[in-house]
């Protein structure tokens, strides 16, 4: 029995219309079902709903074998997991942005402050690319409110189509990391080599570009 932790929300419907093309899925995981286990005894699969974010925990301790899971979780997060493929479901990318028309002064000043959901992104890109030592303020959401009402200079957050940015006068000042949906392995869980192979090999055949 594999067990493949698959992420709630937005990127749940992708991930299980993935599967089901790539035939590893025969039975519904639809978005109304509130079950977090659904057993396919039928291909001897089990599958974890579980919060995006959390998906690496339950692989790199091998309650999952396998995970769905968004590139911007694993750069976050650097758990100790293998990355076996690109989905190239999910896609969006992780930018710095603030106020539209005043990056380049934003950008020169020192002791910046940047509210995001992911501070080590952010802290390392300070850090390893411009050279500055950043306050981080961590929120969970609606990271785009903080430059907006003081609270920080610029964000570090993902943009899928721009429009929470332009709908809030803010804008991309630097595109950071592309992001896309990863499928992922528990180390010692390559004693499921083959089957993990099997899941591999099937699912690279109906990725589209
Ligand atoms: N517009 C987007 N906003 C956030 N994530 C996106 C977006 N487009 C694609 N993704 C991808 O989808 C994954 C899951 O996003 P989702 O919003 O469902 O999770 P989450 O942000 O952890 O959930 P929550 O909003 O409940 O905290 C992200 O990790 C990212 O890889
Ligand atoms: O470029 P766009 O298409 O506008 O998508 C980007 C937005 O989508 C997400 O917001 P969401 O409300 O889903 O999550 P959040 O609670 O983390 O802000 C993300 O946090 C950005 O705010």
């Amino acid at each position: 029995m594999i067990t493949i932790a698959l992420p709630k929300g937005r990127l749940a419907q992708q991930t299980v219309e993935l599967l089901k093309r790539a035939s590893l899925v025969d039975i519904d995981i639809s978005e109304e079902s509130r079950k977090l286990i659904i057993e396919d005894t039928q291909n001897s699969l089990r599958f974890l709903m579980v919060k995006p974010f959390d998906v690496p925990t339950y692989v790199e301790y091998g309650v999952a074998d396998v995970g769905v899971v968004g590139k911007d979780v694993l750069l976050e997060m650097n758990k100790r997991v293998y990355e076996l493929l690109d989905l190239k479901i999910g896609k969006c990318f992780v930018a710095l942005a603030g106020p539209k028309g005043i990056s380049e002064a934003l950008l020169k000043k020192p002791d910046k402050t940047i509210a995001t959901k992911f501070p080590n992104i952010a802290k390392e890109y300070f850090e390893n690319v411009r050279g500055e030592d950043v306050k981080i303020i961590k929120l969970n959401g609606s990271v785009e409110l903080a430059p907006i009402l003081g609270l920080s200079d610029m964000i570090v957050d993902i943009v899928e189509s721009g429009r929470t940015l332009k709908e809030n006068g803010l804008e991309v000042y630097e595109k950071l990391y592309d992001i896309s949906a990863r499928l992922i392995a528990n180390r010692a869980s390559l004693k499921l080599k083959t089957q993990i192979d099997d899941i591999i090999n099937r699912l690279e055949r109906m990725i589209e570009e």
